[in-house]
């Protein structure tokens, strides 16, 4: 079943054009990895089926709902309460530490903290992180913040992760952990995950890939089963 889909999608960035009439369908369940050249759209695609950008033309479409018809304080609603995010860099609030970190979403969302604090590190023990919960970020190797922010991303059991270039600033043997880890957990959990990447080894995670070229979306075939 369709969980997540843009029709006809365009964006401009002043007399850039990001998007050009992007088509993209996201099955529940389904990992699906959006691959092509450095600016042809990858970013702003995920970041308009996220509802972070609004696009001039076109629909997006979560669950039967027009994200692209919503106000900003129903696509801020839904990005907080159904959507996880993962970015390049981890992006985690210095001033806290790994566990105050990861339960944001769930203090955001008005659970109480005791509770929140409970659910989080239960995710930095899933991620095999539990002996760093009291460090803040400046204290963690950019493999380990970034599995806080894998964390931060699943604690509130999101439908969808939206994960852009998650292993873009680790080297190769640390991002090969972080994705096992984003794989195994979104699977354990049914999310379904958008993942940006330019990178192949990455993409083979996925279920499923799509490449972005001037600001359209090309379906790869399958490849053959040998
Ligand atoms: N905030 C912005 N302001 C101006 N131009 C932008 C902005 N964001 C993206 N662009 C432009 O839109 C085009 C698409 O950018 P986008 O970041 O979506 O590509 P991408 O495929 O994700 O690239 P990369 O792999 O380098 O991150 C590029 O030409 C980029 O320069």
């Amino acid at each position: 079943m369709t969980l997540l889909q843009a029709h006809d999608v365009h964006l401009s960035f002043g007399a850039t054009p990001a998007l050009r009439g992007a088509e993209i369908s996201v099955r529940e369940g389904e990992i699906l990895a959006v691959m092509g050249p450095s600016g042809s759209g990858k970013s702003t695609l995920l970041h308009c089926l996220a509802g972070i950008l609004v696009p001039e033309r076109g629909e997006v479409v979560f669950a039967g709902r027009r994200v692209d018809r919503m106000g900003e304080h129903e696509r801020s609603s839904l990005r907080r309460d159904t959507f996880g995010f993962v970015f390049q860099f981890g992006q985690l609030v210095p001033e806290l530490n790994a566990e105050e970190n990861v339960a944001l979403p769930l203090l955001l969302a008005g659970v109480r903290r005791t509770k929140a604090l409970a659910e989080a590190r239960t995710w930095l023990d899933r991620l095999g992180l539990d002996g760093l919960r009291l460090r803040t970020s400046g204290e963690l190797s950019g493999g380990q913040a970034q599995r806080v922010a894998l964390a931060r991303g699943l604690v509130a059991r999101p439908r969808v992760l939206f994960a852009d270039e998650p292993t873009g600033a680790l080297d190769s043997l640390t991002g090969e952990q972080v994705m096992d880890l984003l794989v195994s957990s979104a699977r354990d959990e049914g999310t379904t995950v958008v993942l940006v990447t330019h990178e192949p080894r990455v993409a083979a995670y996925a279920d499923r890939e799509v490449v972005v070229r001037d600001g359209k979306v090309l379906a790869l075939a399958p490849e053959p089963i040998a």
